[in-house]
């Protein structure tokens, strides 16, 4: 919980001096409120209104804190602990401030870390003010709220999620509140809400519980039993009061925030949960930002069901965004695709890959525009060029929209806008729907633009209130003041040399400093000569100090126009904040027509120089692959080195004269000769087509799969403490009841955690499942080469091996995939070649030759066991032709 559990966690170290109040006030309750000056009570009140975020209390050019939240804040920042007066009965407090200009980084770091923080600034002139300047809290900033440009990642979006569960019921809706994203969605299986959180990886999480603990955050890791079991305890939750999710106030807030008579045209209208769930987050959102109300989009409902299926093990195991090993950026399939220019189009690359489409034309649609992209190559390479020059529309637009952007910000905005014809007139006779949808500049933004660029001068400043933001000849006042700058500060500079004419005294200075403006500065020597209207001011060691009327009155003057001129600049800026503010939707239209567009030509440039081609893709259970090869390795080893591999599944090989076709391929081959790097390669190229990418391969048809299933590898899961074998297990549980015939199933070592006979018999009885009863497309790797006998049983299974090359001395591997069964395991061999001593490796040789010599299972392995007593039948029907039973007798059974 921020601002409370952390600080009396464990409390930081604090310097000697400071200790003994230190401790006696850890905590704003631990004084008495009538006895603190007038400005801590304020803070106090502040304090306990937002009691679960660490309260930042403009004071000058600081944001102070003081009580629990310095000592907090300190720790996390690494901050000096001091202390401040709190009242005569009281005596000094714990204070920790920050600079007001560093306010950005340092809460980028206490947001990261899971704080909100609440902004209380000053809402009125301190200059102007009368007894205590007033103060509001003007902003709370949470991980999920945040729209700061230094604390967001360009390439990332930035999610809030809201979640309400009923029974195994639930509802979930989400925002990016700095693109102004607004979905929602519901669904029945509570796993595929916890799928669809880590598919989001929300910066926070809402949840609406009952008393105690409302508006607590729970940061990463923390437990908390009001929060449900089914829901990813590494993401931070805020837990929510119950109100604002209930159906009626929920749904009253959405058609008032979206101006609707009903929720039909939302999409939700029969949506409880959902309804619920946008309901809660949209109370957050207003309840956080306050006086910077960031513009949503109108809420839009998604169904699960409009997408393939990728769930977390899946997208980790294909290395989607990062790698397995080390979560990193670079040897990811996203590090191999994204050749984008823009932040949009890195962002909207992100989230294709993480969900690829089921929908056959959606996806024809994307592969069309890439076809116009790759056939003309300067096209590309120009929209490419002219798209480099486009700013984050998403995010500038949000800021305007919020009234936070700077003039900055809206001269990045007025370049975009006036560049968006540019990219019309390439794309002006283009055919292909994604590049149609540039065709057309709102004219709008492009007004907007010209009024921008015509108001705004070309580099302003980053502060709003100094000036320096408008062009001359914009504002008629506006010119008038600056002319009569411009006169004073000219009268003020001839002052010198006019004075010395008219005195006569050659060392006559004007000068000026802070206490008393302007002065005319004699030596003392020559102070007799001041003439009459001088009014002394100061009299130094060797000098006078002089004033004049007139100099006064030019010195008021110029202050005077220089504030006027800055608060005019500022409202002139303001004005225009608002117009872009008032074309948010526009603006965001256009970005993702221009963040689609990015995508593709990258795509198409991939596809170019890695040589891709356009997969055919229909409703079809084919999964028919020639030369196919693994798009991130290929791009690591050097050209040419990556030796390619066909697969066919759910169809009939082009080699092969079969009449059935194959659905689960067994596919073995010594330790590191590719099994692990094939598998991926289908399901990644399987994911690439369905997000609208050509592939890695000679030639494809896909038929589109609803869901890809992954088993790769085993690691502990420490954290849950389960073993290495129950992850395993756990994980193909989840398969088997989930696949579907429409599934693609990549299993890597089934069954090696456990003893061999328990684990070669569940491998055995999985692969039979998977093939017999669910007919998914499977590809099941494995150093059980028993499991080869299964083809000769099931008529939808295949063997495959990846080949090697034995040398007296040295194993070569091939890389090559081939039909077949692997009939010897080189474990023993590899052994050796790690250097195992070589008495161990005979020894081994012995065991080995003893087990296959005493083993029933075995048998099956040298080819010499019972042949089934069915003959094999092929049949549409696999579940009736194979009766799993009598596969009994392969193992010896009499
Ligand atoms: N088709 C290929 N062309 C070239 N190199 C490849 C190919 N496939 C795999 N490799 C290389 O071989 C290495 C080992 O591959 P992989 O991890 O897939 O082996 P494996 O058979 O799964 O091994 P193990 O059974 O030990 O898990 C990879 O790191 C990769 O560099």
């Amino acid at each position: 919980m921020p601002g409370s559990s952390p600080s009396a966690d464990s409390p930081p170290p604090i310097p000697e001096r400071l200790a003994k109040h230190t401790v006696r006030y850890a905590d704003h309750h631990s004084v008495n409120w009538d006895d603190l000056t007038p400005m801590m009570r304020h803070y106090v009140e502040m304090k306990e209104q937002y009691p679960h975020a660490l309260v930042l209390y403009r004071v000058g050019d600081f944001f102070e804190t003081f009580f629990q939240d310095a000592i907090a804040i300190a720790r996390e920042l690494e901050l000096v602990l001091t202390s401040k007066e709190a009242g005569k009965q009281i005596g000094r407090v714990p204070l920790a401030g920050i600079p007001h200009h560093a306010l950005d980084r340092y809460c980028t770091l206490l947001v990261e870390r899971g704080y909100a923080i609440a902004i209380c600034d000053q809402v009125e002139d301190p200059a102007v003010a009368q007894g205590l300047v007033k103060r509001e809290v003007t902003r709370v900033i949470t991980p999920g709220t945040v729209i700061e440009e230094g604390m967001l990642s360009a390439s990332q979006n930035n999610f809030l999620a809201s979640v309400v569960v009923a029974g195994h019921h639930w509802g979930m809706a989400h925002a990016d509140v700095s693109t102004g994203e607004f979905l929602t969605t519901q669904g029945e299986d509570l796993d595929q809400l916890c799928q669809e959180l880590l598919r989001l990886q929300p910066a926070e999480v809402l949840f609406p519980v009952d008393a105690p603990n409302l508006g607590a955050m729970l940061r990463p890791g923390d437990q908390s039993d009001q929060l449900p079991d089914c829901l990813p305890r590494q993401f931070c939750y805020t837990l929510r009061p119950q109100g604002p999710y209930s159906q009626s106030e929920a749904r009253q807030r959405l058609l008032q925030r979206f101006r609707l008579r009903s929720l039909e045209g939302l999409g939700c209208d029969h949506l409880p949960l959902a309804v619920r769930a946008a309901g809660g987050l949209l109370h957050y959102v207003e309840e956080t930002q306050k006086t910077v109300q960031a513009p949503l989009q109108p809420l839009c409902t998604y169904t699960l069901a409009a997408y393939l299926v990728i769930d977390h093990q899946t997208r980790r195991n294909l290395e989607i965004t990062q790698t397995a090993r080390d979560g990193t950026y670079n040897g990811s399939l996203l590090w191999a695709l994204d050749r984008t220019v823009t932040a949009m189009g890195g962002r909207t690359l992100r989230r294709w890959l993480l969900q690829p489409l089921l929908d056959v034309k959606g996806i024809q649609q994307r592969q069309s525009t890439i076809v116009e992209l790759l056939q003309d190559g300067n096209l590309r390479q120009m929209l490419q060029h002219k798209l480099k020059q486009i700013y984050d529309l998403e995010r500038l637009a949000g800021r305007a929209g919020s009234g936070t952007a700077n003039a900055r910000d809206l001269v990045a905005l007025a370049d975009s806008f006036l560049r968006l014809p540019d990219l019309a007139a390439l794309a002006e006779k283009a055919t292909s729907p994604y590049l149609q949808a540039l065709q057309y500049v709102p004219p709008e933004l492009e007004q907007l633009g010209q009024t921008l660029r015509s108001h705004l001068v070309e580099t302003p400043p980053l502060y709003l209130t100094e000036g320096h933001l408008i062009r001359d000849g914009v504002n008629a006042q506006l010119d008038t003041l600056r002319q009569q700058a411009v006169d004073d500060q000219k009268w003020i500079a001839e002052l010198e040399p006019a004075e010395r004419q008219r005195t006569g005294i050659s060392t006559l200075k004007v000068g000026f400093n802070k206490a008393f403006g302007y002065y005319i500065s004699i030596s003392r020597a020559r102070a007799d000569q001041a003439p009459d209207d001088y009014i002394r001011k100061q009299t130094l060691t060797n000098e006078e100090r002089y004033i004049t009327p007139e100099l006064k009155e030019r010195e008021t003057r110029v202050f005077n126009i220089e504030s006027e001129i800055n608060a005019l600049e500022y409202e002139i800026f303001n004005r225009l904040r608002e117009q872009v503010g008032e074309q948010v939707e526009l603006i965001r239209k256009v970005a993702s027509a221009v963040a689609a567009a990015d995508v593709l030509c990258g795509l198409a440039e991939v596809a170019i120089f890695q040589g891709y081609c356009c997969p055919e893709m229909d409703e079809s259970r084919a999964i028919a692959v020639t030369e196919g090869r693994h798009p991130v390795v290929e791009q690591l080893l050097p050209a040419g080195f990556f030796v390619p591999n066909s697969n066919y599944m759910g169809t009939i090989p082009t080699d092969r004269d079969a009449d059935h076709p194959q659905d689960l391929i067994i596919l073995t081959g010594p330790n590191a000769s590719g099994k692990s790097c094939y598998l991926r390669q289908v399901g990644l190229i399987q994911l690439m087509a369905q997000m609208g990418s050509f592939v890695p391969a000679k030639g494809a048809r896909l038929g589109v799969c609803d869901r890809i299933f992954t088993r790769v590898g085993a690691v502990d899961d420490l954290a849950s403490g389960q073993s290495t074998f129950m992850v395993e297990m756990n994980e193909t549980a989840n398969i088997l009841n989930h696949a579907t015939p429409r599934s693609l199933v990549l299993l890597d070592e089934i069954g090696r955690g456990t003893a061999t006979f328990d684990g070669l018999s569940i491998a055995w009885a999985v692969a039979e499942h998977l093939a017999v009863e669910i007919e998914a497309r499977t590809i099941f790797a494995t150093h059980y080469h028993e499991l080869n006998e299964l083809a000769a049983l099931i008529p939808n299974v295949a063997n495959y091996q990846v080949t090697v090359k034995e040398m007296p001395d040295q194993i070569i591997f091939l890389h090559q995939v081939q039909p077949g069964g692997a009939d010897k395991s080189y474990g023993i061999e590899a052994g050796r070649l790690a250097g195992l001593p070589t008495s161990v490796i005979q020894r081994a040789r012995d065991v080995m030759r003893e087990i296959e010599r005493n083993s029933t299972i075995a048998v099956g392995l040298r080819g010499e066991a019972p042949q089934p007593s069915k003959p094999r039948r092929r049949s549409k029907d696999l579940a009736g032709a194979y009766d799993p039973s009598e596969q009994l007798d392969l193992f010896g059974r009499p």
